[in-house]
Parts: C-alpha cells; sequence; structure tokens
C-alpha cells in the first residue's frame, strides 16, 4: 500500500495548480532549491538546506516541530511537495519516516463537512480511508505530517480554545482536526511540518519544542540557475540572463520564485520574438500587467467577448474571493471563458475547483477590477478598500476574535491597495489599457494619494514600510518627496530587510531631501544598495553586519550615528572582522557623504592598527576638520605616528557657517514657596541674533546682548470679553520680561496643521495693564508664528473660532506616579495635551512622578473622544481639551498590576474608529525597582541595591 502510494506522489498536482494549461515547462524541471535560512542563539542566519530541516535536535533523538515561514511567492508549497516526493523516493534523509502526509490548509479549509482525521488525510491524498486506517493504526509507524499554508494561525487560535479531539475517529470540521494535531492531541508521535506566511506563528499555540526556519527566495546563484532551467536553450538563456542581471529592480524582483516564474514568461515571449524588450518593468504592477497582456496575447486569441468584460469577470470573481477570503471556485462561480489561462483547475476531492495560478493575481486581478469600474462605483469600492485595510490596523492590538477577523482581513487587501498604486502610474501601464481601449479613473489617484499622506503621519513606524512599498508602485517622485518631508521621524530597526525592501527605501529616500530622523537595521550589502541615503538623515544608521559563512556564524553590532555631517561609528571589538565591516563603510558610504566634517570611531583603544584606517580617511575626506575616538578629539600623544601633513590636515579650522536660529538651554529658575513647581526661564543672551528654546521652542531675535526671562502663566477667560468674534487659546500664554537689553521680534510656537481654509486663523495676543491689543502676524510658518515686539509683558496665541475644530499636533505624555508600600497597582498617568506645551512645565509640575519616554507626537482634534487602550488592562474614553496650563491634569490615569512589567498603549479616535497613537510597548521596570525596595528593604543583594541607586524616581524620593 505505501509503495502505491509513494507512486502515486508527483508534481503533477502542484503544476496543475501553478501553470496555464499547455505550459511548455513543469515544476519538475524548474525546481531550484532556495535560500532557507535558521536564526541560532547569537543571533546571526545561518543557511541550511531541505535536509538539514530534519536534522534531529542535539539533546535528545527527537524531532521538533518545524515551522517554515516565507513571504507569499517564496516557495513554501513547492518545498512542502518537494519534502513528500523526497519521502516517496526515498531520499535517505527522511528514512525515519513510514508515512508523509501533505495537507494543503486552504482546500483544507474549503471542505463543509465533518470528518475524522482518517477521512481527511485520504482525502488529500490517493490513498482510502481504509488504507489510511490500517496504516496509522499500526502505532509504530512513524508519519510526517506536512500542514501547508497555515497562513492565518490566530484564526485557529480560537477554535482550539472552543474545541480539540482526542480520537482520530472522533468527527469534527477539519479545521477543528487540524488544531487537535497542532496540540498533539492525535497523532501526538507524528512530526510537523508547518508552512506559514505569518512571522509570529506563535499564534499556532503548539505543544513541545520548535524549530524556526525562513525561507528567503533565490539569492543571484539561483536565480541564474532557475533562468537556466527555463530557458534550456544556451543561446536565449545568457541574452535574457544578461537583460535582466543589468536591470537591478528585475534582478531584485526575481529573488521572489513566483516573480521570477513571471518574469521568465514576459521575457521568453518577447525575447523569442525578437519583439522590442518592454522598459518600465519597474514595479511590481508593471510586471504583472506585461504577463497579462502576454497571456491575452498569446493565450485569448478569437475571444467571444470584448477583453475588458475578461478582465472584468476575472475582476469580480477575485474580488468576491478576497472579501470571503476564498481562494478556490467550484466550476459554477468560474464561466468557461473565464478559466483559461487565468485559472488554474485542480481536482479536490472529486470536485473540479479553480484557483488564480498564484494569490497574488487574484490580488492583482482585484486591484484592475477596481481601476476599470465607472468614476463612482470605483471611488466607492477603493474607498471600502482603504477603511478596511485602517480598521485592521486600528484594531491591531485587540485580541478578541472579531478584531482577529477584521485584521486578517485588512492583511489579506493590503496588496490590493499595492497593486491599485501601480495601476496609477500610467505612463508604465499606458500601452495595456490603450490597446483594449481601457482607462483608470482619475478619482483613484487622487483618493489614493491624500490616504497615504494622511496614514504617513499617523503611522509613522508599524506601517510605514507598507506606506513606502505603496509610493514605489505609484513611483511619482514629486508626491514622494512631499509625503517624506513632512515626516519627523521614521523607525524601520524592527524590520529585516528583504531584497524588495531595498529598492523601494533607496527610491523613496532618493526623492526625498530631508528626513528627520530615521532608524534602519542594515547589512554591510543594504549599504551599497541604499548608496546615497544615509548622509541625508539626521539621526540613526544601525547596521549589522554579519559574516555569511556557514560555519562561522558572526553577528557584530555597529552602530553609525549621522547628524549634520558628523559620523559616529562606534566598533566594539577590534577585530579583523569589524574591521573589514569598517572598510566597506567607509568605501561604501562615506565616500556618498560630501563636505564630511568630523568622524568619530568608538574604538576602545586607540592602536597603530588603526592608522591606515584613520589615514584613509583623511586622504578621502579634504573637508574633514575633526577625528576622534570615544567623546575626545585624539590626543597629541597619540598623533605621533602621523606625519606632519596628515596633522595639519586633521587639525583644520572648523568653519560653520550658521543660517538658522541657535539653540539655547535656558537656566531653570523655581519660583517662590506658593508656586514652586512652576518655573520661570532664564536666558543671558550672548550676542545679536536668533535664539530657539530647546525646552518652549520660543524664537528670541534679539540686538545684542541681554538676559531674557519667561514662564508660563493662565490664561483668563475673562480676557476674551468683548471680542467681536469668538476666539480661544492656541497656546500656551507667555509672561516675558528683558533687562538689559533689546528684543525685537517674537516667535510663538503653534500646533496648528494648516490646511487651505484655516491658514489665517491666528492671531497674537499682547496683554498689557488689563488691556488686550490683538496683533496681526508678521508671518506664520508650518511651525510659527513671529511678531514685532512692542512692549514686554504677555503674549499668546489666538485661534479664531470660524470653522469647526481641526486636528492639531498633539502629544501623548506619561508618567508613572511614585508607588508606595503594599500599593498592588501602578498608577500611569497619561496626558494628552496640545504639542505647544513644553514638556519641562509638566514635569516640573509632576515632579514626584517618572516621566516615561516615549514617541510622543500624534494629531488630535479638540473636543473630540478618545480612547486609551491599555493591553492588558482595558479602553477608557475621554475628550481631548486644548489645555495650554499652566495646570495639567492627567486625562487618563491607568491601573496596572505591579507584577506587569511592560503595557502595551495605544490612543484611538472614537467617532471614526481610527489609530491615532499607533500602539507603544511602555516598560514599567523603574517603578519595579522600587518596588524590590520597599519588599526588601535594606536587603536587598548589591546589584540591586546599585540598580535602586541608579533609578531616577529612588533618587528623587530619596530627595
Ligand atoms: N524552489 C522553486 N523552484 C522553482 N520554482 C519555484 C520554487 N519555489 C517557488 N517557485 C515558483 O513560485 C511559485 C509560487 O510558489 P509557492 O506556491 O510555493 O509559494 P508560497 O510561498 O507557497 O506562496 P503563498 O504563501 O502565496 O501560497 C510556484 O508556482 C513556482 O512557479
Amino acid at each position: 500500500m505505501v509503495c502505491q502510494y509513494k507512486k502515486s506522489v508527483d508534481w503533477k498536482d502542484l503544476n496543475e495548480r501553478s501553470f496555464p494549461s499547455g505550459e511548455r515547462v513543469s515544476l519538475a524541471a524548474l525546481y531550484t532549491e532556495p535560500v532557507i535560512i535558521q536564526k541560532n542563539k547569537k543571533g546571526s542566519f545561518l543557511n541550511v538546506s531541505v535536509e538539514e530541516l530534519f536534522s534531529k535536535s542535539n539533546l535528545c533523538l527527537y524531532y521538533p516541530t518545524i515551522i517554515l515561514q516565507g513571504n507569499p511567492g517564496s516557495g513554501k508549497s513547492v518545498i512542502a511537495q518537494k519534502i513528500l516526493l523526497d519521502w516517496a523516493s526515498e531520499k535517505p534523509y527522511l528514512e525515519d519516516f513510514d508515512l508523509t502526509f501533505c495537507l494543503r490548509y486552504e482546500e483544507v479549509k474549503c471542505i463543509s463537512e465533518e470528518m475524522n482525521l482518517i477521512e481527511l488525510l485520504s482525502w488529500s491524498c490517493s490513498l482510502t480511508s481504509s488504507q489510511i486506517s490500517r496504516m496509522v493504526l499500526n502505532s509504530v509507524q512513524r508519519v510526517l505530517l506536512i500542514i501547508d499554508g497555515l497562513d492565518e494561525p490566530d484564526e485557529l487560535r480560537f477554535i482550539c480554545d472552543e474545541f480539540c479531539i482526542s480520537s482520530k475517529f472522533q468527527r469534527a470540521s477539519p479545521e477543528v482536526i487540524v488544531c487537535s494535531l497542532l496540540r498533539q492531541q492525535i497523532l501526538p508521535r507524528s512530526v510537523l511540518l508547518i508552512t506559514t506566511r505569518t512571522k509570529f506563528p506563535h499564534g499556532m499555540l503548539l505543544e513541545g519544542q520548535q524549530r524556526f526556519f525562513r525561507i528567503v527566495g533565490f539569492s543571484e546563484k539561483e536565480v541564474e540557475e532557475y533562468f537556466h532551467k527555463f530557458f534550456q536553450n544556451e543561446e536565449l538563456f545568457r541574452k535574457v540572463y544578461e537583460f535582466v542581471r543589468k536591470n537591478e529592480t528585475l534582478i531584485t524582483a526575481c529573488s521572489i520564485p513566483v516573480m521570477c516564474w513571471i518574469i521568465c514568461m514576459v521575457l521568453r515571449e518577447r525575447f523569442c520574438e525578437g519583439a522590442h524588450v518592454t522598459s518600465g518593468l519597474e514595479t511590481t504592477t508593471s510586471i504583472y500587467v506585461d504577463f497579462v497582456s502576454t497571456l491575452l496575447e498569446h493565450h485569448c486569441q478569437g475571444l467571444s467577448q470584448s477583453v475588458l468584460t475578461l478582465l472584468r469577470s476575472l475582476g469580480q470573481l477575485a474580488e468576491r474571493g478576497m472579501l470571503e477570503q476564498q481562494v478556490l471556485f467550484d466550476e459554477k462561480t468560474v464561466s468557461e471563458t473565464m478559466s483559461d489561462p487565468f485559472l488554474c483547475k485542480r481536482k479536490i476531492s472529486q470536485e473540479m475547483m479553480f484557483s488564480f495560478m498564484h494569490h497574488s493575481f487574484q490580488e492583482f486581478f482585484t486591484a484592475l477590477y477596481y481601476v476599470l469600474l465607472d468614476e463612482e462605483e470605483s471611488k466607492r469600492k477603493v474607498r471600502e478598500l482603504l477603511r478596511t485595510v485602517e480598521k485592521g490596523w486600528a484594531l491591531s492590538c485587540w485580541s478578541d476574535r472579531e478584531a482577529n477577523l477584521e485584521i486578517s482581513k485588512s492583511k489579506l487587501l493590503q496588496p490590493v491597495i499595492l497593486f491599485v498604486c501601480g495601476l496609477c502610474k500610467k505612463e508604465w501601464v499606458s500601452s495595456f489599457f490603450e490597446k483594449h481601449n481601457m482607462a483608470v479613473s482619475v478619482n483613484v489617484e487622487t483618493q489614493l494619494k491624500e490616504w497615504l499622506n494622511q496614514c504617513s503621519q499617523r503611522y509613522q513606524n508599524e506601517h510605514m514600510l507598507f506606506i513606502l512599498h505603496c509610493l514605489y508602485e505609484l513611483h511619482e517622485k514629486s508626491f514622494t518627496g512631499k509625503v517624506l518631508e513632512q515626516l519627523v521621524s521614521m523607525d524601520l530597526s524592527n524590520v529585516q530587510l528583504e531584497n524588495a525592501h531595498r529598492w523601494m527605501l533607496r527610491f523613496c529616500f532618493q526623492n526625498c531631501v530631508n528626513i528627520g530622523k530615521l532608524r534602519l537595521s542594515i547589512t554591510c550589502d543594504d549599504l551599497k544598495i541604499l548608496q546615497s541615503t544615509p548622509y541625508r538623515c539626521e539621526e540613526l544608521i544601525h547596521q549589522k553586519a554579519s559574516l555569511k559563512k556557514r560555519t562561522k556564524g558572526f553577528c557584530q553590532e555597529i552602530i553609525i550615528s549621522i547628524k549634520d555631517e558628523d559620523v559616529i561609528f562606534p566598533l566594539k571589538n577590534e577585530t579583523i572582522i569589524v574591521k573589514s565591516a569598517a572598510e566597506v563603510f567607509l568605501q561604501d558610504v562615506l565616500h556618498s557623504v560630501s563636505g564630511l566634517k568630523k568622524v568619530h570611531l568608538q574604538i576602545d583603544k586607540f592602536t597603530g592598527r588603526w592608522i591606515p584606517t584613520v589615514l584613509s580617511l583623511v586622504w578621502t575626506f579634504p573637508s574633514l576638520n575633526e577625528l576622534g575616538w570615544r567623546k575626545s578629539v585624539l590626543l597629541e600623544r597619540d598623533m605621533k605616528s602621523f606625519t606632519e601633513e596628515d596633522l595639519k590636515t586633521m587639525k583644520k579650522e572648523n568653519i560653520e557657517s550658521k543660517s538658522d536660529a541657535e539653540l539655547f538651554t535656558p537656566e531653570c529658575v523655581q519660583q517662590d514657596d506658593e508656586d514652586k513647581h512652576k518655573t520661570t526661564y532664564r536666558f543671558v543672551c550672548p550676542h545679536v541674533g536668533q535664539f530657539r528654546c530647546s525646552l518652549t521652542s520660543l524664537v528670541f531675535v534679539m540686538e545684542g546682548e541681554g538676559e531674557v526671562l519667561y514662564r508660563v502663566v493662565s490664561w483668563d477667560p475673562r480676557l476674551f470679553v468683548g471680542f467681536d468674534q469668538k476666539m480661544t487659546p492656541a497656546g500656551p500664554l507667555y509672561n516675558i520680561d528683558c533687562f538689559n537689553g533689546s528684543l525685537s521680534k517674537l516667535h510663538l510656537p503653534h500646533c496648528e496643521i494648516f490646511s487651505e481654509k484655516n491658514k489665517d486663523s491666528l492671531d497674537v495676543a499682547h496683554f498689557t495693564c488689563g488691556n488686550v491689543e490683538i496683533m496681526k502676524p508678521l508671518q506664520v510658518t508650518e511651525t510659527h508664528v513671529m511678531i514685532d515686539i512692542k512692549g514686554l509683558s504677555l503674549y499668546g496665541l489666538l485661534k479664531r473660532l470660524i470653522f469647526p475644530p481641526s486636528p492639531v499636533a498633539a502629544q501623548v505624555l506619561l508618567f508613572l506616579r511614585p508607588i508606595i508600600a503594599r500599593q498592588r497597582e501602578n498608577v500611569l498617568d497619561v496626558h494628552l495635551l496640545p504639542l505647544t506645551v513644553p514638556l519641562s512645565e509638566v514635569k516640573n509640575q509632576h515632579w514626584e512622578n517618572t516621566h516615561i519616554k516615549t514617541s510622543s507626537k500624534c494629531s488630535l482634534t479638540p473636543g473630540s473622544e478618545y480612547s486609551l487602550c491599555c493591553q492588558p488592562e482595558g479602553c477608557t474614553t475621554e475628550k481631548f481639551e486644548c489645555d495650554f496650563g499652566p495646570n495639567y491634569h492627567p486625562t487618563f490615569e491607568v491601573f496596572v498590576n505591579v507584577e506587569t512589567d511592560e503595557v502595551r498603549l495605544s490612543l484611538l479616535d472614537k467617532t471614526e474608529e481610527k489609530e491615532v497613537w499607533v500602539p507603544r510597548r511602555i516598560l514599567l521596570t523603574v517603578i519595579n525597582c522600587l518596588y524590590l525596595q520597599i519588599t526588601s528593604g535594606k536587603d536587598a543583594d548589591p546589584p540591586a541595591q546599585k540598580r535602586l541607586t541608579e533609578c531616577e524616581f529612588v533618587k528623587k524620593t530619596q530627595r
């Protein structure tokens, strides 16, 4: 029986679902082993072969559950089938297994009736239930069970929580059977191999040990091998491969196996016909458009309907499937004309089912359908699409079943947005549309751009990579620049960059003159691709250099910090490997930095080994005038190894030209007893110029030396009586005094987010001796309102209330209250405040609390309701009032059990159900230190004592 089963296993099934019928090449002939990696304990990655997935655990002769994760189209199903085939052809690495089955989860989900495990296995292969029953009943049999495409394990979690079965003969829905297999409640001795798209497979609630692998796709070597197999003719292969190798985008796209196949199909037609090789194969969408166009040209001759009708019906089918999370369609839903070449047939349990060649085509056809509808309908569908995706994002910190459904729907639909973006890039898709007399609705482009603009502000970290990807597909330089320019910071350090990301990032950064702060996690190879990018960003590039040698995994963390034109490049160990990373760094990054002035090499000890590096820096950068390591500039005694000439270059004068306001931090003077937690700021101005206060953002334009004293005072509502228009404070009210000098202009910071409508809504109120003067600003910039100073006293911004409230730039500030003995809960105060309220003010007033640093910026609408959601504690709702002090009361109080080290906080706009401050992890460990002191008092051991003295909060209490 087993022999008969082994003989029945082949590529046929997978072939049929991956290629249009009549295709000349098959998967068997094309199979190329992809790159698979495993993270080792030191955090570096090792390449492993398919065979090595099955190496036994060191400690016992036992296989843990194997989890193979990979992006869509990376070849997970192909590997699953390959393993089944290897077992059937009795490859030694699988000889421990008497039986192997492969359950494809997308097919399992289609079964509506209840069955038992034996029936389910029989359904997936050529054996009958009674044959399987006889084999599996024999308990000495070792079974390898592959579950392919468990992409949304969270779905299963809810099923697992409710049902599970414990016998292989018990009937249940197939999903329940899969859950019970994962939990090893049935077939506990079997070994599981699970393939999944999800990066967080922990949701599968697996039992026992697990080992994680990631399928990366093809490296350049495998792409070449694949092309060789595809274009069997040597001459044709050389021609096509050369063309692809020179085209950076195409060769990068080929690292995803499914794209490799599509590109080969497209190029085969072009090169075989000797036709002009298409330019514009730049974005994923343009490659898909070309592919569909090729199929239409070569496989759809003599259509009985127009191409537009065909594409619309395919699109409608694709869309329905996307919304109902369905990838298999029965014969009734698929009309004859639609089927070939766009859909593939597969027989599932006696029934003929259809699917798109790959899920990505279903996403593409959905997008195509949206842009081919008439204007109104198209607008409505795209609006709904964007809303659904954003709703999923907003719910991402919820964990109930309903939220989970929304989240997975949102994840599934995201790629459709990318394709819609790509279809808006008219230059590249126009010939296809023109040829078939079709047009993309203009509205769609405007709609998408508005959405991307908003989202880039709202989701600066979590969904930024997706937004950048959308910008890449849109491929419009000026729009990309505009969107990114408004970004204050972007944190992509959690993202492990893949090939496709690098080109996308390069395109985005090349078109953005100035990104405020950027955090990235990159390798040496990334540096080459990102090229000119790093010097454009002000803050941090986080580089992980890894050696790809298999035997010697190595990962050294290097931090390069780039601010203005200063580069800080710390190296932890002075090893050869690090030096080679340093060389790569020098070659690839510093060369792209023009006018480099300072370099700090953060090396532990400066020895002669560093001299060549230092000299090469000095020679390469004539503009360099400071070179140092750690915090000190090169010391004379260390310089004796340099020639006079070198020293001269190194000691060049530092000429700095500064046109912007000089930043200063004022002295904070506590006020008298009554108001002792209110601060007066003192600035002693050294010379004529513009000076910006780092705490309040006020800018003083000074005519010469002098002393400026200023503080925040309260707005008195009576002051507004008698105004002909309704006015409201739009910033803190400052009492400003200047002694022994002259202050000629004042720039007050504002928090308005301007639109065409509210552009002129700001005025400045000047209060003196009980009188109010309303002053028209000299100029209003994105951040400040400038006025001429007449006399000193109280100045504050006012806003005319002509329009309904619009969002203002705001901040979320977090403070932990001190904990007292036996208290079982921490109290976290959350303040929602306009961005112009100085943090120093709030800190001073709540001096007894510990400020928890987090990225605090967001935009909030005065008068609107917001829900603060704290995981695991729950949500509360409050109204956001534009409070400009000087008294600041917390908007929310969150009570958290002292045992909890970390919470996840997010802020949701109650009316629009949108996240305005995406979830952040908040660590409560400072307070835990204090808790230790209270419970164990003086008995705390020395390390604990040390931690306690370091704890900022404890210092305050001691004081
Ligand atoms: N190792 C491989 N050798 C040759 N071709 C491959 C290989 N892996 C994938 N392909 C090509 O890519 C296509 C998609 O692969 P596959 O269906 O295995 O991806 P997947 O990771 O399971 O994707 P998804 O998560 O979207 O289901 C295949 O139909 C095949 O054409």
